[in-house]
């Protein structure tokens, strides 16, 4: 989905008509009356696209246009106006408005070009299949992941600041790199920054840098990771373990757009876009007193959720593919895997995520036997594997004694994951289901009637289960082929 469409317009019965007909799109419509609530909205939220009217309460809507420019320089501009005279459009046109619409107008028509220009804005984003070389250097075709690839396009024409969240391992460094990469700061630097490798008392000075003498032991003037990525992007990772002092700094910096290198007076603008990034789940941080609720919503412009690899089992192969044919770039052993191995691979909970899966994939291309890995040489090489410790992105694991697997790896999911009350039910049987038909799937190589059967549900439940949860029984079916 598109982000919003603003809609700027002071006809309550015309924003209607225009809202609706947008909305029957499947386009979101945020609506406002004024230049000034305009651009505050424009300051909080990226837009798709701006439909404006003329003649506002506070100002003109066309001559105020620059304002617009500076604040989304990409957003397409649409403007309907009252006043129909040659003047107005060529007022429109010369602001570099995408298309002008005297009122009354054709409805259709006008929908026609929000989408168009809707279209024509987004840049196209390509995930890397397999080993082939594409401008986004992120594997993975699933639901999940093209909803990540959207979010992505929404901030590479603007500078607003990112929050990307999700487990270790998930892919949030690649994300960072691909927004700076695609972006408008892709010419200067990248800096990457972990919060929390870094020891507290000497966090300040790595970010702000500090001026000579600032404190004992420091002789030279040092320039932090802010003034190094001048320019270009700063990756703030791990922001939730950040020691509370630096927060406040980070905070005040991020509020007055400058900087003050630890001893230092002279202030330092801010020329790097912002991208933090934390695998823990902040809201019990706040709720601790642990983490700054003000500085969540400066970081939190627009999140990026990635999604854990065991929510979407099928950029597996692909991913397992794409690591493998890596592998054998960096000088291992080219190997394949067969079909059932895939499917063995497929059925793994993966807590480490797409590093975990990473890791594995580079010790079966250094250790296999054959080039076509099977599905045995997995299996074997999955019992040698020291489990991964349950994912962060919440509290840590209770201790939890005297239970069965299923009760401790319960007790882990609802510590990590921190359903909302009132939803536990729904969220904890979603999480359990998938892995339950996956695992019924493998053991019966894909034969839908026998897994119903053996679960005890109509085979009509489990294909309809199937198909929201998109598994692809297909995939299964490997196994009894072989
Ligand atoms: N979608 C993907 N396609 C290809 N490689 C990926 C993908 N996601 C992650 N990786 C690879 O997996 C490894 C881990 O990714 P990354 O370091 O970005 O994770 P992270 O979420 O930042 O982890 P952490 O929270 O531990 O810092 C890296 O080698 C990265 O290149």
């Amino acid at each position: 989905m598109s982000a919003p469409v603003l809609l700027v317009e002071d006809d309550i019965s015309i924003a209607v008509v225009i809202t609706t007909a947008l909305e029957d799109e499947g386009l979101q419509v945020v609506r406002c009356d004024t230049i000034a609530e305009r651009d505050r909205l424009l300051n909080c939220e990226h837009y798709s696209a701006l439909i404006t009217d003329v003649v506002l309460k506070d100002g003109d809507g066309i001559e105020t246009l620059p304002a617009v420019k500076d604040r989304q320089p990409d957003i397409p501009v649409i403007v309907v106006s009252a006043q129909n005279t040659l003047d107005t459009a060529v007022r429109a046109s010369d602001t570099g408005a995408f298309e002008y619409f005297p009122k009354p107008f054709d409805l259709d028509e006008l929908i026609r070009a929000v989408t168009a220009a809707i279209a024509a804005s987004e840049p196209e984003i390509h995930p890397a299949e397999g080993e082939e070389h594409t401008e986004l250097p992120l594997v993975g075709r699933s639901n999940p992941m093209q909803a990540v690839y959207r979010m992505i396009t929404r901030v590479l024409r603007n500078d607003l600041t990112v929050l990307i969240l999700g487990e270790s391992g998930t892919g949030k460094e690649l994300v960072a790199e691909a927004i700076h990469k695609l972006g408008q700061r892709s010419q200067g630097p990248f800096v990457a920054v972990n919060t929390a490798a870094i020891p507290a008392d000497l966090i300040e000075s790595e970010l702000f840098g500090h001026e000579k003498g600032a404190f004992t032991g420091a002789f030279a003037r040092h320039i932090g990771k802010f003034e190094q990525a001048r320019g270009g992007t700063l990756f703030l990772d791990e922001i939730g373990d950040m020691p509370m002092q630096a927060q406040t700094r980070l905070l005040r910096a991020l509020q007055s757009g400058s900087i003050l290198r630890v001893g230092g007076r002279e202030e330092v603008p801010i020329d790097a876009r912002i991208i933090a990034a934390t695998n823990k789940d902040l809201a019990p941080l706040i709720e601790e007193g642990r983490f700054r609720e003000d500085l969540y919503y400066r970081l939190n412009v627009v999140p990026i959720m990635l999604p854990p690899l065991r929510e979407r089992g099928e950029d597996i192969d692909a991913l397992a593919r794409h690591f493998l044919a890596k592998a054998s770039r960096e000088g291992l052993p080219r190997r394949a895997l067969t079909d059932d191995a895939a499917a063995l691979l497929r059925a793994q909970p993966w807590r480490g995520n797409v590093r975990e899966l990473r890791n594995f994939i580079y010790r079966l291309a250094l250790l296999a036997r054959e080039d076509l890995i099977d599905r045995a040489s997995v299996q074997s090489m999955l019992a040698e594997e020291i489990p991964t410790p349950a994912p962060s992105l919440g509290s840590p694991t209770p201790p939890f004694s005297g239970a069965s697997d299923l009760e401790t790896a319960l007790a882990r999911w609802l510590a990590a994951n921190a359903p909302e009350p009132g939803q536990i039910y729904a969220k904890a049987i979603a999480a359990f289901e998938r892995p339950l038909l996956t695992h019924m799937l493998d053991t019966t190589g894909g034969n839908q009637l026998r897994a119903a059967r053996m679960l005890g549900i109509n085979r009509n439940t489990l294909r309809k289960r199937l198909d929201e949860l998109d598994i692809d029984p297909e995939r299964f079916a490997a196994r009894t082929r072989s």
